[in-house]
């Protein structure tokens, strides 16, 4: 059975990423490109390596008839994309990319993004999208909140070692680089190639990042108590790709065995050998995530550190992920590409 697919935001780098993924899966065919400014365009026009693919038109998003489609990806800004979902049919399966409906709790929510939650219903329904720990639920949901970026690869490092009570809860730092593409398409000053190349620097320094609050909202449940953990990104010169360097204090070698038992089974998450250490290079334009521990000469103190590929495991990847899920698919299909390297 082949399902049909509308993504909204197409015109996006994970719009984009998400039509890369699919226009080769076998069990999914794209009927509607939905964006803004760039509707009535071609893809090709909007996104040149994307030449090749028979792809309809991008259209504004009132132009499309959702009757007809099986599953849409929302790949909207955030605020936004409440919004649109709000006026959806309430039985389209959707996964949605932004943060819109990650946050359980409405005045979380309201407190890191600023603004009353518009589609309070949606966000009650909506599944947490980090696929390897709600899988379950993800197949049997209707709405799936993608995780941030950011947040999914602190929580691939550390979910297992706060389940496993390895680690002390009080003394956790996720030390966090990223590439630029994580910040989206849409023209800013300070990410013009003049401000940006040949330098890094920290921004949301002391506790400000909004994907904190996932952080909080998932560490704390695993934990069963409060759990805030200190967390610092780093913007980096570079297109794609994150990696996340997590300060814990426990013993190595268990919370490496306690990693590499935890994701034995699981396709995307490869657990290197003890010692040796992750790189974005190796996981770009791929959904793999690549976990490494080594131990400190400080001791009782270790190193864990993760990386994957934001516009993949941390966004349109992951979307697929869950979306094979929620329409009976094989989870793996169209993901199983090898990493580009060099
Ligand atoms: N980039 C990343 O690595 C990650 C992104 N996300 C989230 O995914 C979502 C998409 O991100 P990304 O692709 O980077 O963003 P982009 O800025 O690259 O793309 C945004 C898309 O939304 C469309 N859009 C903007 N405003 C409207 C509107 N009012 N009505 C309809 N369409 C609109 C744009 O259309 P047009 O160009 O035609 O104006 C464009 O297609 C965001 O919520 C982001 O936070 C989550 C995890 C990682
Ligand atoms: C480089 C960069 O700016 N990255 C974004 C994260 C992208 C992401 O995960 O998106 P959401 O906005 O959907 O949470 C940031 O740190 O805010």
């Amino acid at each position: 059975m082949t399902h049909d697919i509308a993504i909204l935001g197409a015109s996006g780098y994970t719009g984009a990423e998400l039509v890369r993924l699919i226009a080769t899966h076998p069990g999914m065919r794209i009927k509607a490109l939905g964006a803004n400014s760039k509707a009535g365009q071609s893809m090709a026009e909007v996104f040149p390596h994307l030449r090749h693919l028979d792809l309809p038109d991008l259209v504004t998003i009132d132009e499309i008839d959702f009757s007809a489609i099986d599953l849409c990806f929302c790949a909207l800004p955030h605020a936004t994309s409440q919004e649109v979902i709000a006026s959806l049919p309430k039985d389209l399966k959707i996964v949605d990319l932004s943060a819109d409906f990650r946050l359980r709790d409405p005045a979380v929510y309201e407190k890191w993004y600023g603004n009353k939650h518009a589609a309070l219903d949606c966000q009650s329904e909506a599944v947490y999208g980090l696929t390897e720990f709600y899988r379950d639920e993800i197949r049997s949901a209707r709405l799936v909140a993608g995780t941030g970026c950011n947040a999914a690869t602190g929580q691939y490092a550390l979910r297992p070692l706060i389940a496993g009570g390895l680690i002390d809860l009080d003394d956790i730092i996720i030390d966090l680089k990223t590439g630029v593409s994580g910040a989206g398409r849409s023209l800013k000053e300070n990410l013009l190639h003049a401000e940006l190349s040949e330098g890094t620097h920290a921004y949301g320094v002391g506790g400000t990042h909004r994907h904190l609050a996932e952080f909080d909202q998932e560490f704390s449940a695993i934990a069963g108590r409060p759990v805030q953990v200190q967390f610092t990104p780093h913007l980096l010169p570079a297109n794609r790709g994150i990696l996340a360097t997590v300060y814990v204090k426990g013993g190595a070698a268990e919370i490496h065995g306690a990693l590499s038992r935890a994701y034995a089974e699981e396709p995307f998450l490869q657990v290197l050998p003890f010692g040796q250490t992750p790189s974005t290079r190796h996981i770009r334009g791929s959904n793999f995530c690549h976990l490494g521990v080594s131990g400190d000469r400080v001791p009782g103190r270790a190193i864990v550190i993760a990386a994957l590929d934001n516009l993949t495991k941390g966004s349109s990847g992951q979307a697929l992920q869950n979306a094979n899920l929620m329409l009976g698919e094989n989870e793996t299909t169209g993901l199983m590409l090898a990493p580009v390297f060099p």
